[in-house]
């Protein structure tokens, strides 16, 4: 077993980012009474808080790539406002050209303007094809008219435009002389620099009420005539040229780059951060609350000494180790991608769209369940928003809906691994990550006892053998034929092809921990510990979805009893290096804002002392009202009783 405090030094620098005392004792970044506050309120602190980092940055020349922000976004990321303007200036960075770069992104980065990325609308957010905001090329003025032709044609939703934004960057339908040419990203101004008004031809407001994202005005949009510049159309990709001629390079869905960039990136900061919260408050509470006894005359027991807890929260801390070392692997992806983009080379744009949308619906997914299960190990006290956990679920289960609704990106998976069985069927070329799908042997699990199943190999090929299946079960010809034909076929698969491009990610992201796990340059202990997380991560797998890896007769009925087996026996192993393993995570109190995972243990007190904070204890005028109805119904019920 790891000493308490261990510093567990494993190559995952995110995990451990350096301290930064001063901003943690920084009132401003104070989240003390966040649980009390309105919608409102949590907005105006967080835009203090915004504001407040923006002066420090420039003080201290920290710089968003910079370990000092990264510590800030980690420890507050959920109470600061202008979210939707780091994707503002993400648009403009991978959408616009050179000269339109230079020209905005100072602008915003000095936040001399505030940004926003309106695409959705009331009537719109997954089918894009079908937004109806229009704008249309005015050759005479050389500027686009943008319009909101319908209520259907508002945009809802965009972050930070209920307030706070003065431009945003509007997707709607290009028409040039009568044609449209598909949905393009505009630079538009909805309020004023001077006065913060709204701009000719905008109105623009709050949502209203949501589960979460307090910090963030997400808003609605309508446009009336409003005309920008010719100059306006982010156009690195294309463009319109004054006399109206439309010209493109590459696919016609790369003005979807954005949103691809934001599915790999909000893995990191808005899932597995949440998640690795969620399992250190849930595991910490877990060895101070005692709740009944293992043994009659025995002290009540820890809660984390029973199976069923170990089985409730160690896999989900397997799960957001396993994330991490995916969250790696993607943005080594991305990178590579985006180097041959920028050289107007689109032919691996396919593989990371694929990817992108199918991790990014795995990770968010079953990162909700895990918060959910931490919520839930938690008891009543998990319930109280106090414990922290009902808003790290509340903003989690988001990630599932924002950025590509999880099922519409798991489908574009799909199609991407359908197409590429089909490739590999016929001996054609395809991309290193999926030539395992031409693989697909009948065979057997080759294991004889539980031991064998805590090989990597052994259960990397029980994945891979699952995945290839799923695909190729599903790959005939029908499904990417035109016409009537495939959709028909489509929609009647698509239930089996959202899981075969899950059974592909959950493949990777195994193969992806074994791999890791194997080049770990740390101290022996470390690998050791990493080893038993990635078999339970692997080993839980394949015990929650057994079906599918018994289906055609690969793993058979007794090795599955093996699995299982030695599944429960890692449980056991595991516990003894639980509380050091989220300890590694290295949240402060402060970041964590729990009663129940702080540090110290102190939980009882915690709770008692923050439900002194509710302002529900402080209004007397309430009591007195309670009392007075009270002293009515009794005065009543005497009447009654005589
Ligand atoms: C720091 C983070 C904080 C987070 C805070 C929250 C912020 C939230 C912001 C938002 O939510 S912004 C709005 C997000 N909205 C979406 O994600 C919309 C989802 N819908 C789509 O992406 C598309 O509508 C679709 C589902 C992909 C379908 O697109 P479309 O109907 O146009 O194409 P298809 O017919 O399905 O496919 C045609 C062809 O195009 C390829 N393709 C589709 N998308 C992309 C892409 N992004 N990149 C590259 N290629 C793409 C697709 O694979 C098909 O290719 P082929 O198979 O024909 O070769
Ligand atoms: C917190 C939050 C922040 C957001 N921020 C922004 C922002 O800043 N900017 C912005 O533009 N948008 C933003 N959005 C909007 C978000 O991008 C959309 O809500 C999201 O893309 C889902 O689209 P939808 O709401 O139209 O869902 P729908 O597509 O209507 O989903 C409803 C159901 O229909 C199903 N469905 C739809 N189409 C199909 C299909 N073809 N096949 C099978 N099933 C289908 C879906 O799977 C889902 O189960 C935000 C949303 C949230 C919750």
């Amino acid at each position: 077993a790891l000493p308490s405090r261990v510093t567990i030094s494993i190559q995952l620098t995110p995990l451990r980012p350096a301290r930064f005392p001063s901003i943690e004792r920084d009132p401003v970044f104070s989240r003390e009474n966040q649980y009390f506050q309105s919608q409102n309120e949590r907005y105006e602190a967080a835009v203090r808080k915004a504001v407040h980092l923006q002066k420090k940055m420039h003080e201290m020349g920290w710089t968003e790539s910079g370990p000092e922000f990264k510590y800030i976004y980690r420890a507050v990321s959920g109470d600061i406002a202008f979210l939707l303007h780091r994707i503002f200036i993400r648009s403009i960075s991978v959408l616009g050209s050179d000269k339109q770069i230079a020209k905005w992104i100072p602008l915003a980065t000095q936040h001399k303007l505030i940004g926003s990325y309106a695409q959705t609308e009331l009537g719109h957010g997954t089918y894009l094809q079908g937004l109806e905001t229009t704008a249309v090329f005015d050759i005479t003025t050389q500027e686009f008219i943008l319009n909101t032709p319908k209520v259907s044609a508002m945009k809802w939703w965009p972050g930070d435009m209920g307030r706070s934004a003065t431009h945003t960057v509007v997707f709607a339908q290009l028409y040039i002389n009568g044609k449209c040419y598909g949905v393009h990203p505009f630079i538009v101004q909805i309020r004023s620099l001077r006065d913060h008004s709204l701009c000719p031809g905008i109105t623009a407001g709050d949502i209203g009420p949501k589960m979460n994202f307090e910090n963030v005005d997400n808003g609605y949009l309508m446009l009336q005539n409003v005309r920008v510049p010719r100059e306006n159309m982010l156009n690195k990709f294309c463009e319109v040229q004054p006399d109206g001629t439309y010209v493109r390079q590459g696919s016609q869905k790369i003005n979807y780059f954005t949103m691809t960039t934001v599915r790999i990136s909000l893995i990191s900061d808005e899932v597995i951060i949440p998640l690795m919260k969620a399992c250190t408050i849930a595991i910490r509470y877990s060895v101070v609350r005692r709740q009944s006894k293992l043994k009659p005359g025995k002290q009540e027991a820890k809660i984390l000494d029973y199976q069923t807890q170990q089985e409730k929260l160690l896999p989900q801390l397997a799960t957001a180790y396993a994330f991490h070392f995916i969250n790696d692997y993607l943005q080594e992806l991305f990178n590579r991608v985006y180097r041959e983009i920028r050289k107007k080379n689109f032919n691996t744009l396919p593989e990371l769209h694929a990817f992108s949308s199918g991790f990014k619906a795995m990770v968010t997914q079953y990162s909700t369940s895990a918060v959910q299960i931490c919520l839930q190990a938690c008891g009543g006290h998990g319930y109280s928003s106090l414990s922290g956990l009902p808003s790290l679920y509340t903003r989690i289960i988001a990630s599932c809906i924002y950025e590509g609704e999880n099922t519409i990106l798991l489908l574009q998976t799909a199609r991407f691994l359908i197409k590429c069985s089909r490739a590999a069927s016929a001996g054609q070329p395809v991309p290193p990550s999926v030539t395992y799908l031409a693989a697909v042997k009948p065979g057997k699990c080759p294991a004889k006892n539980k031991l064998e199943f805590l090989s990597p190999d052994i259960y990397t090929e029980a994945y891979q053998h699952m995945a290839a299946r799923s695909v190729q079960r599903m790959g005939n010809g029908d499904l990417i034929q035109s016409g009537v034909k495939k959709h028909d076929a489509w929609n009647q698969c698509t239930v089996q092809l959202a899981q075969a491009a899950k059974a592909h990610c959950h493949y990777i992201t195994v193969k992806n921990f074994a791999e890791t796990v194997e080049k770990l340059k740390t101290e022996a202990g470390i690998q050791k510990i990493m080893k038993h997380l990635c078999d339970l991560f692997a080993l839980h797998g394949i015990f929650s979805n057994a079906g599918v890896f018994l289906h055609d007769g690969y793993v058979s009925g007794a090795q599955m009893d093996m699995i299982t087996a030695s599944y429960l026996d890692l449980l056991a192993v595991i516990r003894k290096d639980a509380v050091p393993l989220v300890d590694a995570f290295d949240f402060t109190d402060k970041s964590l804002n729990s009663a129940l995972g702080s540090y110290d243990g102190q939980v009882y007190q915690r709770l008692y002392e923050w439900a002194q904070k509710s302002p529900t204890n402080k209004q007397v005028r309430m009591l007195d009202y309670i009392r007075a109805t009270l002293c009515i119904s009794q005065s009543t019920r005497c009447l009654l009783f005589f």
